[in-house]
């Protein structure tokens, strides 16, 4: 029933730290042209042969269900398995929009710090660009910024779909917060909070300037510090420590969602997402040095037979481009514009 969908995930949700931001670049080319990681002096671009060499494999089996959303299809409404055989599923990766420290450029880390109101703009922005890409289930860090961004993201979907946090973390809580409308909970979509997909703790950098601590140390120890993949700024994770817990709850939480078919939206941080792309675009140690994400940038990547294929950032609601990436997708925005006239 689907009470399952609200309840499965959530043995493993929990609610401790946080992380975030940064003043950098990604720009991840819309499509499947080039892909351009902008750092601050820092640009490395990708051909798209080297994109495709980069798009993961991953060791899947078989059973992989539809992109189409299940409560369109009247014949799936009261079924156990609410879904039928596909091959695909739908992966959307959002940094949160900018935060308040991000705006006055402190580290922030696990240091849990809301939007600014340009972020709660980006965030709305975001949620246009993929307001006609199919959403079961969302992941969100434990840190507001980017439950708020993800919240306010799906404000603009069209499916209107409502984002309901699921709450696991004692008996009561599960309890308290049970829906009991089977017609309701088709209507809903599970948001799991997990503090493994928090941005990097940042040690005893968190609160101080970025500006003021380069000046202090050397722009050359900072840039260490912020982008290197095994060296940790003091008492602080590194981004290779920081994938061990991302990279980890990604593949035994996440994974296993797409596998059977559900999209999936996941809004986290810089950090944590980078470690995350470096594994879904299998970036060696290297590069993943000059990869870097803008806040607020959706960005989208299709699971097909195994493997996660980058499609980019969709640029608008209406971009052809996105839908062309696979006739599931078509279908469902095709389904959506049939349900909304
Ligand atoms: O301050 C932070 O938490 C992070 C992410 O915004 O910054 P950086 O760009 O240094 O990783």
């Amino acid at each position: 029933m689907a009470a399952a969908v609200f309840h499965q995930a959530i043995g493993t949700s929990q609610s401790l730290g946080h992380r975030n931001n940064s003043g950098r670049h990604q720009e991840i080319g819309n499509g499947s042209t080039k892909l351009i990681f902008k750092g601050s002096n820092v640009e490395l671009g990708l051909s798209k042969k080297e994109c495709k060499r980069s798009s993961l494999r991953i060791q899947a089996s078989s059973s992989q269900t539809s992109v189409a959303d299940p409560v369109l299809s009247p014949s799936n409404k009261n079924t156990k398995e609410p879904r039928k055989k596909s091959n695909e599923a739908a992966l959307i990766l959002i940094r949160h929009g900018e935060s308040l420290w991000n705006e006055k450029n402190l580290f922030t880390g696990c240091v849990d710090v809301p939007l600014t109101k340009k972020g709660v703009e980006e965030a709305i922005e975001a949620g246009k660009r993929i307001s006609n890409i199919p959403v079961d289930m969302i992941y969100t860090s434990a840190l507001i910024r980017a439950q708020m961004t993800a919240m306010l993201a799906m404000t603009q979907h069209r499916r209107r779909k409502v984002p309901i946090i699921i709450h696991n973390e004692s008996e009561q809580a599960r309890s308290w917060s049970q829906i009991f409308s089977e017609d309701t909970k088709r209507q809903s979509i599970p948001v799991i909070a997990a503090w493994q997909l928090n941005e990097r703790m940042y040690g005893e950098l968190q609160g101080l300037n970025k500006q003021e601590t380069a000046d202090r140390y050397g722009k050359e120890q900072v840039h260490e510090w912020r982008r290197s993949y095994d060296i940790p700024p003091p008492n602080g994770e590194s981004l290779e420590m920081c994938a061990q817990r991302a990279v980890a709850y990604f593949k035994d939480q996440i994974e296993p969602q797409l596998l059977s078919g559900k999209n999936v939206m996941i809004a986290a941080h810089g950090n944590s997402l980078r470690s995350i792309i470096m594994y879904l675009d299998k970036l060696t140690s290297q590069e993943v040095i000059s990869l870097e994400l803008s806040t607020g940038l959706p960005m989208l990547y299709i699971f097909k037979e195994g493997k996660f294929i980058r499609r980019g950032s969709p640029v608008g609601p209406t971009e052809a481009g996105v839908y062309a990436y696979t006739r599931n997708l078509a279908l469902y925005r095709q389904k959506l514009d049939e349900m909304l006239h």
